[in-house]
């Protein structure tokens, strides 16, 4: 009803922010767009469920996330995707490892000092009533 739909509106504010946040970190320039295959071509044969942060703000304008933790599942992908990926002493290899742990430790970052526990657990709520 109205107050389920404010509660998914305020998320969706709070999931774009954060990913829009990422977007601007100098760091994360490589995360920002899908990768390109035509750069690295073999990319979809390693990594099955690609994921970067313009398809996170897609998801998020389409309403694909009901809770903070389903957003997580798919913002976790960018860098687990860019470890799995880049596993060699290969200093660029070590260079965007670098980059994806540090987008790993700043979205939990994020989350635990601006996410109320007690407005997960309303958006966890109305997913289990849909
Ligand atoms: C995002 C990602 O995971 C990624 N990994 C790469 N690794 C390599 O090229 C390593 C792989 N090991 C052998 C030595 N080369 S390039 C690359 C990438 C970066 C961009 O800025 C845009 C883009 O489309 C892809």
């Amino acid at each position: 009803e109205e107050q389920e739909e404010d509660v998914l509106r305020e998320l969706r504010l709070f999931l774009r922010n954060i990913t829009e946040r990422l977007s601007l970190d100098r760091r994360f320039k490589a995360f920002t767009k899908p990768v390109d295959i035509e750069e690295v071509p073999d990319y979809l044969m390693v990594i099955k469920k690609p994921m970067d942060l313009s398809t996170l703000l897609t998801n998020i304008d389409e309403h694909k996330y009901v809770t903070v933790s389903e957003f997580m599942a798919d913002a976790d992908l960018i860098w687990k995707n860019t470890l799995e990926y880049n596993p060699d002493s290969d200093p660029m290899d070590r260079n965007i490892r670098h980059r994806a742990c540090a987008l790993k430790d700043t979205v939990r970052a994020i989350i635990r000092d601006e996410l109320d526990e007690d407005f997960e657990r309303v958006c966890e709520e109305i997913r289990e009533s849909r």
